[in-house]
């Protein structure tokens, strides 16, 4: 059988040569196709192989009936409906660390540019303008860079920033102090990064947490004269408030090589002379782009021949057997996980997995790879599935430690979930109720009862007359309805806990006013 692979974006020969030289496949290039056109003739296709550009939508992957696996040649699976992908069948591989060294590379290009303010000045000059007084920059020697995300490519652009003698300040939730000592980085909350630094570079995954995580009261906190960087994805920075910092003069300088909407050739933030850009070039090196071809090359051969792979996005590879009998448990486990990763404060350590009842009879390897996926997930998004989630823990010195044990507190089945951060320890538990499906029923020490499922609203608070009324109160006349609510505590006056399932998100400003009502200890929105 030959295998027809679709490459719908430009993709270095020397990684598609791997393709044509395997007999039995024939490899097609068509570049620049609408979603209408990649919709019409994806149904012939086995594989194919994009870069960020082809937009594979819910459409064309209901269109690709032949369709085994779809390669991404670089790292950002954003613009691939993974779910859809996941729901056909499909599975997806990615590139995730080709070219790591050039974006970062370019990050630190776009930071020496933006504090010598070079593009301004070459601008001028090619326009026959000799002016020297209007460019004079800043040093990067003896100033602090604040870096948002110390994972790949972060870590590359620490080195380099240390080599120009720069202090490095960093926030990851996976970076602990020790790990930040190893780095020789300074350790630093997320406001510490932000009032501290000079230059602020953000290198995270652009997800529903990250998402415009720098905005107008970010900007508050920052210094006055701070540069911005952001070679990472377009919408982690808020591109309007970004504009306003720029223009009141909080923000000396802006570079972007991402944009919330691309392409971006008519953005308001490039009228600014303060800001430098360039169309999303961070991977754009020979080398990158050669490593990246390679390796999904590489990847989307092994999937079309049946051999596992490294770099799989989605799907799990479980035997059979085992898989028909943890399988009722998967979304219990990534939830227990999802749920703690999103209750606990902290960078994350430890998470310690046990499991009791009828569970001790079964191989619950997959399980607790799931927990795992779910934990990480929350920080590092579509990249973690079933395969690599032990990998990703280990790359960042996360302790794994899972056993089975005989205390099922009356349950017939039970997993408990203990997550160690630098500043907490939470645990929750859950169990599969036969015919009424998952429950949590234990987060820290309290007892409730409540589906992982939705959007809940997690307080802690003292145990006193008329805070359940008031917490109903405030939601009520923010018209959140609440579906159900659960309370536990301690002991009579003293802690407690109140989860509550709401029908939609709830927006940051009902928090913060649930927060500030009397007795509430803390608010957290967790969404399952
Ligand atoms: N401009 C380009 O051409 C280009 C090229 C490659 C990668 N990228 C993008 O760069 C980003 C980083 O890529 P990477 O390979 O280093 O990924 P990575 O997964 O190695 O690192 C991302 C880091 O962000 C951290 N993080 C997640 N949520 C966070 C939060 N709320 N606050 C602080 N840190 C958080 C994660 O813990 C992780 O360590 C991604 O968005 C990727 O798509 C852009
Ligand atoms: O394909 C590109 O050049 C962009 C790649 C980059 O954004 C990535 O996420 O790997």
């Amino acid at each position: 059988m030959t295998y027809k692979v679709l490459v719908s974006d430009p993709v270095s020969e020397e990684g598609l040569k791997i393709l044509r030289e395997a007999a039995h496949v024939e490899v097609v290039q068509q570049t620049g196709l609408s979603e209408e056109e990649l919709a019409n003739v994806i149904g012939q296709y086995d594989a194919l192989i994009v870069r960020s550009q082809t937009q594979v939508t819910a459409k064309v992957i209901e269109r690709a009936d032949r369709l085994k696996v779809i390669g991404r040649a670089g790292v950002g699976v954003d613009n691939i409906d993974l779910p859809s992908a996941t729901a056909k069948g499909i599975m997806v591989v990615n590139a995730p660390d080709g070219n790591t060294i050039s974006t970062a590379e370019h990050t630190f290009s776009m930071l020496m540019a933006l504090a010598r303010r070079i593009p301004q000045a070459y601008l001028k000059l090619k326009q026959h303008i000799w002016d020297r007084k209007a460019f004079v920059g800043v040093e990067l020697n003896g100033k602090t860079l604040g870096i948002i995300g110390l994972g790949r490519i972060g870590t590359e652009v620490a080195k380099r920033a240390k080599a120009f003698n720069m202090t490095v300040i960093a926030y990851d939730p996976y970076l602990t102090p020790e790990k930040a000592e190893k780095l020789g980085v300074h350790y630093g909350q997320l406001n510490d990064v932000l009032k501290q630094a000079d230059f602020i570079t953000v290198h995270t995954p652009l997800l529903k947490e990250t998402r415009h995580m720098i905005s107008h009261d970010q900007f508050k906190l920052m210094k006055d004269g701070v540069y911005i960087l952001n070679c990472a994805r377009g919408g982690i920075i808020d591109e309007d408030a970004l504009y306003e910092a720029i223009i009141t003069g909080k923000v000396a300088g802006a570079a972007l090589d991402v944009f919330e909407e691309e392409p971006a050739t008519h953005h308001r933030l490039l009228e600014l002379d303060q800001v430098i850009a360039t169309p999303h070039l961070g991977a754009s090196t020979k080398e990158a782009q050669k490593n990246v071809a390679i390796d999904v090359c590489h990847e989307v051969l092994k999937a079309l021949e049946d051999q596992p792979v490294k770099n799989a996005v989605n799907l799990p590879s479980i035997p059979a057997h085992i898989f028909k009998k943890v399988e009722p448990y998967f979304l219990l486990s990534e939830r227990l996980g999802s749920f703690v990763a999103q209750a606990a404060v902290g960078a994350v350590k430890e998470i310690h997995i046990s499991y009791a009842g009828e569970l001790t009879d079964l191989d619950v390897g997959p399980l607790t790879r799931n927990v795992i996926k779910g934990v990480l997930s929350y920080h590092l998004g579509l990249q973690v599935n079933q395969v690599n989630a032990p990998y990703l823990a280990k790359q960042r010195e996360v302790q794994i430690n899972e056993q089975k044990t005989s205390s099922s507190g009356g349950f017939t089945n039970l997993i408990e979930v203990r997550l160690v951060t630098t500043q907490e320890t939470k645990r929750v538990a859950g169990t599969l109720l036969n015919g009424y499906g998952a429950r949590i029923v234990k987060v820290d020490q309290y007892s409730i009862d409540v589906e992982p499922t939705g959007h809940l609203i997690y307080v802690r608070h003292y145990d006193r007359p008329g805070v359940i009324g008031r917490v109903g109160t405030l939601l009520g006349s923010h018209d959140v309805n609440i579906a159900t609510m659960q309370v536990g505590r301690s002991d009579v006056g003293g802690d407690a806990i109140m989860m509550l399932t709401v029908d939609k998100p709830v927006s940051k400003e009902v928090l913060d006013q649930l927060s500030d009502l009397p007795e509430i200890k803390s608010v957290i929105e967790i969404d399952l």
